[in-house]
């Protein structure tokens, strides 16, 4: 038993892809998604249920393959089994941790992983199990900041959780103006008035008319996701 009372029963937690790399220039850096598993083991500890989006953005980004000429669709598609490959790596992490993981994927490759079927992911979070949600929608010209929105809404989670390479929502790309200042909370209209692209349109839509809020808070920071979890002060909170 714990005293600790979480602020939320059900997460959707996004990961960010990119982050997986670490230190490294491509690919999953073991250190780092060690380190991402045992903080969300941390969370499952306190009871919560907790669902996982993961990016691909340190293997394949679609926009990158259009951008050298590619069909745009084909360059998605590849993009959506990168995700495959971080879900199954951050499965069989989160195994040897000693958690049970379920890899659910939105396009059929049966032979490596179990299709989405909802009812079934929802028997799973409340089994205990931490359900990977891989490939995205499981449709191009998305992302899976997209589909962190859309699987939050129908698994019924509370709160979307982003953690990613920066603390927050800053008033411009911090990595491009240091001189962008962090908010503590935006509404979703701001964020999108204003074109803030911590992620993108349709997610920040979604969220907002299945009144979904939105944590972004970093990846980096230790314990930061417990917090969050504990309904402390840390990132950014998008609302309605
Ligand atoms: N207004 C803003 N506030 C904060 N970050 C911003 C803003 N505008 C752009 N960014 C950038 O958005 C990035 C995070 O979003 P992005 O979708 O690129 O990454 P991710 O979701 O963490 O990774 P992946 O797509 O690999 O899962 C940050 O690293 C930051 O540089
Ligand atoms: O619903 C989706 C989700 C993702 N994609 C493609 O995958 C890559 C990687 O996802 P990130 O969100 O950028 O980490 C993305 O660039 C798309 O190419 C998709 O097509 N549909």
């Amino acid at each position: 038993m714990h005293n600790e009372k979480p602020a939320y029963k059900r997460i959707l937690l996004k990961l960010s892809g990119e982050a997986l790399m670490g230190d490294d220039q491509f690919g999953i850096n073991r250190d780092t998604i060690v380190r991402m598993v045992d903080e969300i083991a941390e969370v499952t500890r306190l009871g919560v249920e907790v669902a996982v989006v993961i990016g691909g953005g340190n293997i394949f980004r679609g926009v990158a393959g259009g951008s050298v000429g590619m069909d745009r669709a084909t360059a998605d598609y590849m993009g959506m089994l990168a995700t495959v490959m971080n879900a199954l790596a951050l499965g069989d992490t989160m195994n040897k941790a000693g958690l049970t993981a379920r890899v659910m994927s939105a396009i059929g490759i049966e032979q490596v992983v179990e299709p989405y079927v909802r009812p079934k992911a929802l028997q799973y979070l409340e089994e205990g199990k931490v359900v990977i949600f891989a490939a995205g929608t499981g449709n191009p010209f998305f992302t899976t900041d997209t589909a962190a929105a859309l699987r939050g809404a129908e698994i019924g989670a509370e709160i979307v959780l982003k953690a990613t390479k920066v603390d927050g929502v800053y008033s411009a790309d911090p990595k491009k103006d240091p001189s962008a200042t962090r908010y503590s909370k935006i509404t979703f209209d701001a964020a999108m008035n204003q074109n803030l692209g911590i992620m993108d349109a349709a997610a920040f839509a979604l969220c907002r008319d299945q009144k979904l809020p939105i944590k972004v808070f970093s990846i980096f920071k230790h314990g930061a996701l417990k917090r969050v979890v504990m309904g402390e002060d840390e990132g950014t909170l998008v609302h309605v």
